[in-house]
């Protein structure tokens, strides 16, 4: 996917202003990095054509910018940081309605096969109202799956959850993204995390592209300190694998 001269905001606020990005890359999870209010939401809003937005976006040869609205939500998922409030419905049935909305048959069979892949089938009949914040996380991204987008956007899709869930969130992301061959872009703030489940990394500062590629390759003591402003290494832990340690914040 191409992203060319990307321009959005709100009002006549410019948040990004003619953002390239080098290509995302289908079958691999993309982790959008960047300190609070740099533009990530922003980003995902728009690419999901829910932010004015100026540019070029192309999706497998079309430019999602020009398609209109119910074709792009076929091919595109956005799942926000928090779902709606006061949805009275069960957890199925607004699984069920996710399916409906980008045009599939509504199969309870699949509805069921993704509440059961992210361990939460118990929860089927239980209203959306009265779960926990991390359940309500899981749903939501029920919902995007159940969807089968062809690019896949979740905005801090584990914001809420235990460490358990954490690691099974993105387990799952990873073997939908890797077996659709979807793109998969996600936001989220823990570098450890994109570290060890990112293929690919995007970081932004104030709405500007600061570094991208290979996780190993874009987090790196300079990158650190540009973007978050923190003195940070990247270190092998016993495992071989690399982990940031933070020893503070320059001033
Ligand atoms: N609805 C809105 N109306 C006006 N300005 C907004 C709105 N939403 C966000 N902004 C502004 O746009 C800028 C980018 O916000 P955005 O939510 O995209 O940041 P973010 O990188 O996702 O931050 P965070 O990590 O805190 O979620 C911020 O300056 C914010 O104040």
């Amino acid at each position: 996917m191409n992203i060319r001269q990307l321009s959005t905001g709100y009002g006549k606020t410019p948040v990004i202003s003619g953002l390239d990005l080098p290509d995302l890359p289908r079958g691999k999870i993309t982790v959008l990095l960047g300190p609070n209010g740099c533009g990530k939401s922003t980003l995902l809003r728009a690419l999901a054509g829910l932010n004015p937005a100026r540019g070029e976006v192309s999706l497998e040869g079309e430019n999602l910018m020009t398609l209109p609205f119910a074709q792009r939500a076929k091919r595109v998922v956005f799942l926000p940081q928090s779902l709606p409030q006061g949805v009275h419905l069960h957890v199925l049935e607004s699984v069920i309605v996710a399916q409906r909305a980008s045009g599939g048959e509504a199969s309870i069979d699949d509805a069921m096969r993704v509440l059961a892949r992210l361990g939460i089938e118990h929860l089927a009949m239980h209203y959306l109202d009265r779960l926990s914040g991390g359940q309500k996380q899981l749903v939501g991204l029920a919902q995007s799956l159940v969807r089968k987008p062809r690019l896949l956007l979740l905005d801090e899709p584990l914001s809420a959850l235990d460490l358990n869930h954490q690691f099974q969130v993105m387990e799952q992301v990873a073997r939908e993204t890797r077996e659709r061959n979807i793109i998969t872009l996600i936001v989220v703030h823990d570098i450890n995390i994109a570290l060890r489940h990112g293929d690919h990394i995007v970081m932004l500062k104030a709405g500007k592209l600061v570094a991208s590629g290979a996780p190993e390759r874009a987090i790196t003591e300079q990158t650190l300190a540009e973007v978050y402003g923190v003195r940070g290494r990247v270190e092998r832990c016993s495992q071989g694998r690399p982990h940031v340690l933070l020893d503070g914040v320059l001033v």
